[in-house]
């Protein structure tokens, strides 16, 4: 992919601490900072992780270059041109980990840890958390309207509402990952391989003399993929009756009508009338599309009233993530270099869901060998090994500790996956459908209680023993520091 250099898409504070610290001559400290979020969007019961590859693309491409350091240098006057000269040898170094796409995620646990200069770390936070927080937030909408229609089709509509461009695109692949089968938006099939579907709009029929014309040209143009979309005048007095006898037509030339589409009124009612009349007229093949501001809701509405829709167009809703527009992934300064040793850094907050867990981390997924489900995920040291090894661990609820459990005979899988190491990319992206059949096998891996789109059961984050007493031990050090 050939996306220009993203090297400004970063809040001016970045480059205010690039600058100072370059000032004080620290900017060559190693710091590790963790990306994670702290609260699922939408009340689900988790998240899909997306936007790695973007991020990829981006930190391959990172240069300042001339044209850049030009404006950078017009912006202020009293940045010495040697650290323009900096800017100018810059390259990502560093080290990320982080977790595939596709994979279920929660709250607090580390998606993306950076280990790099601090020069380097400060710089790209701005654009780690805007490629991950709206493409996981696309992904995770779109698993729960996969969850409502597991077995029927579902085409993504999104990209003439979407927040511009970017967001349609990525949106779209972002919807892909998460289930939906195929997206509207060319551009997003061109750069992903994404099938494409599509019908016609009311324009179609309105730019003909009568309804039935519009769909015989449509029909004889693209014989292939026709779906005739039915209310641009009445639904059921004209524009199924009119599909009917074009399906009828097209029948004694041998070509079949694929569907018909549903785009205002009452989608419960129309749809059950349309599947009768269809149905009467032997046209049992024929599918029912709908759209019209459909979410997860409305689809799980129309079903319980016993809608006969076979494909969903989704758009607004699902590509602005309509109910819950945003979703706030924070990175945050975990470990600092200080003598040339790494240390563990902490946030303290009055809100204690807002104090940061301390060190260099890494996650695991506890997954029972014996109902081969995930117990619980398990935040621990890098250095730690019992975890590594298999060897029994103590789950214990890091708010309320004495809600615990042994675990032993357990697979760990190491969440976090080298991306970058020493500025070198390597980890080979995977291609798109194997993004989604892995997500599709993560969603295996969870009971049922906790992937349920209302009132999920809270699924277990969990701290090592050394983990949570460096965060103690940090608490207190500052609480004695105040007293
Ligand atoms: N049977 C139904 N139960 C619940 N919601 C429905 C049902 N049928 C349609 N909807 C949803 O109701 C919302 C609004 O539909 P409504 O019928 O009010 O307007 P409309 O059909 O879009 O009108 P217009 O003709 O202006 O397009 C849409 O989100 C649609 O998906
Ligand atoms: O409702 P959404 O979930 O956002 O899905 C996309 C919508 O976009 C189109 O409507 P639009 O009125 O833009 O054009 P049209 O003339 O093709 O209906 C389409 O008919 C859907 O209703
Ligand atoms: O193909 C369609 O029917 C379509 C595509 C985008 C938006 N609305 C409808």
């Amino acid at each position: 992919m050939n996306e220009r250099n993203m090297v400004l898409h970063t809040d001016k504070y970045e480059i205010n601490m690039m600058y100072a610290h370059w000032f004080h001559g620290t900017q060559n400290r190693k710091t590790v900072f963790d990306c994670y979020f702290r609260k699922i969007p939408f009340g689900n019961g988790f998240a899909v992780f997306a936007g790695l590859e973007r991020i990829v693309h981006y930190l391959n491409q990172l240069q300042f270059d001339e044209e850049t350091l030009d404006y950078l240098a017009q912006q202020e006057e009293n940045y010495d041109p040697r650290f323009l000269q900096e800017l100018r040898e810059f390259r990502f170094t560093g080290d990320i980990y982080a977790v595939p796409e596709g994979t279920i995620v929660f709250p607090n646990e580390p998606l993306i840890r950076v280990e790099a200069r601090v020069f380097e770390a400060q710089l790209i936070e701005t654009a780690l958390l805007n490629f991950m927080n709206y493409q996981t937030l696309i992904a995770t909408k779109a698993a729960r309207i996969r969850q409502v229609a597991p077995n029927d089709i579902l085409l993504e509509f999104g990209s003439r509402r979407a927040q511009e461009a970017d967001a349609a695109i990525w949106g779209a692949r972002a919807a892909y990952i998460s289930g939906f089968d195929a997206t509207s938006n060319m551009k997003a099939g061109q750069m992903f391989g994404i099938p494409t579907k599509g019908t016609h709009a009311h324009s179609w029929v309105q730019d003909h003399e009568n309804e039935e014309e519009a769909f015989e040209k449509f029909a004889e143009a693209l014989p292939n993929q026709i779906s005739l979309l039915v209310d641009t005048y009445n639904s059921l007095k004209s524009g199924v009756p009119n599909a009917i006898k074009v399906a009828k037509k097209l029948e004694n030339k041998g070509v079949r009508l694929q569907s018909i589409r549903l785009d205002s009124g009452d989608l419960a009612y129309l749809s059950i009338e349309a599947r009768k009349m269809l149905d009467q007229a032997n046209l049992e093949y024929v599918k029912i599309v709908a759209s019209n501001d459909l979410d997860e809701n409305t689809i799980l509405n129309l079903k319980a009233q016993g809608a006969k829709i076979d494909i969903w167009g989704v758009g607004t809703q699902l590509i602005t993530a309509a109910d819950n527009p945003a979703l706030g992934g924070v990175y945050k300064l975990v470990a600092k270099e200080k003598n040339g040793e790494l240390l563990p850094t902490i946030k303290i907050s009055g809100n204690p869901e807002k104090i940061t867990t301390p060190g260099l981390k890494t996650v695991y997924r506890i997954v029972n060998k014996q109902t081969n489900k995930v117990e619980a995920d398990y935040i621990a040291l890098v250095e730690e090994t019992d975890v590594k090894n298999g060897e029994q661990i103590r789950l214990f609820d890091p708010i309320h500790t004495y809600i615990q459990k042994h675990v032993s005979n357990y697979q760990p899988i190491e969440l976090l996956q080298p991306i970058f190491l020493k500025g070198r990319q390597v980890y080979r992206l995977p291609d798109l459908d194997s993004v989604r059949d892995y997500h599709k096998a993560q969603l295996k891996l969870f009971w049922p209680e906790y992937l349920r789109i209302l009132n999920p059961e809270v699924f277990p984050v969990d701290l090592s023993q050394d983990v949570w007493n460096m965060k103690m031990n940090l608490i207190n050090e500052y609480k004695a520091k105040q007293a």
